[in-house]
C-alpha cells in the first residue's frame, strides 16, 4: 500500500521533500499540502502535479482521514504544535529540524511519544545518512584511527538573509554538527562556549559572522566548530576527527577536477539542497519504508531533545561568554541505550 503523506508548510525544504517523494522515491504519494500562504501551497500543488488537497492549516491537515503520515517542514517555532498533535493521532510524523525551538518543547514531545509507548517521530536531521559522514564513522568504529580525542569542524554558507540573526548560527545551522558529532562520536555533551573572531564586513549590523563554538563531550573529546555563514566563496562542510594513531577526514562531495585556462581546480558547491541530496533521499525513503512496516526509525525525539539542550547552552553561551554546562534529563528506557 501506497503511503499517503500529509506536508505541512510547503516553502523550500517542504517542496524539496515533496519533489522527492513524487518525483525520486518510492512506496508514498502526497495527497494533503498546507501553508499559511495557501497560494504558494496551491502553486506548489500544480508546479509538482500532486493529486493532493490544500488545507486552511496543519491541524486540519492532521485530522484529515487520508493523510496516514505527515511531514513538518514549515518554521521551526510552528514545529512543537504540530507534531504534538500528529502524536495525539497516533500519526507518524517526520519533522524537519528543530523538533522544537526549545529544550522544554522537544521534552514535551518525548513525553508525549513515551506516553503514546511507541515511536512515531524522526527528526530531520540527515547527515548520518550522508555516505561521507557514514564512511567517516565506519573508519572510527573499527579503531583505523585510535580513540577520537579532537574534532574541527567547519559549517561554511555562502550567504544568508537579513532575518539570519546571531543565535539562528546555533539553532539552524552548527544544529547539524551538534547532531551529527553525538552520532558519529557516540557521546554526549558536557560543556560549550562561544567565541568572536573579527567580524566580516559581508554580515548584516547586527549578525555576528563567524563564530567558532568550542564544545567538550562526556568522553573529553574537544570540538571546535566555525560557523561562517557569509563566506561568499560556497557551501562547504568540514569534519577532521583527531585520533589516537591517525587522522580522518570527511571526504569532499565527489566533482570533477579541471584544468583549463591556466587553473588546476574542482567546483565547490554553493548550495545545501546539492550538498545533501542524497543523504535526504536516503533518510525519506528510510522514513516512507519503515512506516510502511508499522515502525519508525532514525533519528528520534530524544535526539531532537539532545540537540536542543545543547544549542540553548550554546545560544547562552553566546551571550555570556562562559564555558556553559549541558545538563541533560535522564534517557528513558523508550529510547534504548
Ligand atoms: N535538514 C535540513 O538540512 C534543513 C534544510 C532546510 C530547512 N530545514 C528546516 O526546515 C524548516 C523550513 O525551512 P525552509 O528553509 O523550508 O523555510 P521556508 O521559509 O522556505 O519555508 C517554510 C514554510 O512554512 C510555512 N509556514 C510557516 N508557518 C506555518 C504554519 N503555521 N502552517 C503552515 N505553514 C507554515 C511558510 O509560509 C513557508 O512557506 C526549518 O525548520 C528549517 O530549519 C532543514
Ligand atoms: O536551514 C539551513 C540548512 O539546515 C543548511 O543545512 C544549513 O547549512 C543552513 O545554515 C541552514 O540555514
Amino acid at each position: 500500500m501506497t503511503l499517503k503523506i500529509g506536508v505541512i508548510g510547503t516553502g523550500a525544504i517542504g517542496q524539496d521533500h515533496a519533489r522527492r517523494i513524487t518525483q525520486s522515491l518510492s512506496g508514498a504519494t502526497v495527497v494533503a499540502v498546507t501553508d499559511i500562504h495557501p497560494q504558494q501551497a496551491q502553486e506548489v500543488v500544480q508546479k509538482l502535479g500532486l493529486n493532493a488537497t490544500v488545507y486552511a492549516n496543519g491541524h486540519d491537515l492532521i485530522a484529515a482521514a487520508d493523510v496516514e503520515a505527515v511531514l513538518v517542514t514549515s518554521w521551526g517555532p510552528t514545529h512543537e504544535e504540530f507534531v504534538l498533535a500528529a502524536i495525539a493521532r497516533g500519526k507518524p510524523v517526520f519533522c524537519e529540524k528543530p523538533l522544537a525551538v526549545t529544550a522544554e518543547g522537544c521534552m514535551r514531545i518525548v513525553q508525549a511519544e513515551v506516553e503514546h509507548g511507541k515511536r512515531l517521530v524522526q527528526v530531520g536531521f540527515m547527515r548520518p545518512y550522508d555516505k561521507g559522514y557514514r564512511a567517516l564513522k565506519n573508519v572510527i568504529d573499527s579503531d583505523q584511527i585510535g580513540a577520537p580525542l579532537i574534532v574541527h569542524c567547519a559549517h561554511r554558507n555562502p550567504s544568508v538573509g537579513d532575518g539570519y540573526t546571531t543565535d539562528m548560527a546555533i539553532t539552524d545551522t552548527v544544529i547539524h554538527e551538534i547532531d551529527v558529532l553525538r552520532w558519529l562520536l557516540d557521546d554526549d555533551y558536557a560543556s560549550v562556549q562561544v567565541v568572536y573572531p573579527k567580524k566580516t564586513r559581508n554580515a548584516s549590523s547586527h549578525l555576528a559572522d563567524p563564530q567558532i563554538i568550542l564544545m567538550e563531550t562526556a568522553k573529553g573529546v574537544r570540538i571546535d566548530v566555525e560557523v561562517f555563514v557569509n563566506c561568499q566563496y560556497g557551501y562547504d562542510i568540514q569534519c577532521e576527527v583527531v585520533g589516537e594513531t591517525g587522522i580522518a577526514r570527511l571526504p569532499e562531495p565527489s566533482a570533477v577536477p579541471m584544468r583549463s585556462q591556466a587553473r588546476n581546480s574542482v567546483a565547490i558547491l554553493t548550495d545545501w539542497k546539492q550538498r545533501f541530496i542524497d543523504a535526504y533521499d536516503v533518510e525519506l525513503q528510510g522514513f516512507i519504508d519503515a512506516v510502511r512496516q508499522g515502525e519508525v526509525g532514525g533519528p528520534s525525539a530524544w535526539d531532537g531533545y539532545a540537540a536542543a539542550v545543547t544549542a540553548d547552552a550554546c545560544v547562552l553561551a553566546q551571550k555570556t561568554g562562559d564555558i556553559v554546562p549541558v545538563r541533560m534529563a535522564p534517557r528513558p528506557a523508550f529510547y534504548g541505550r
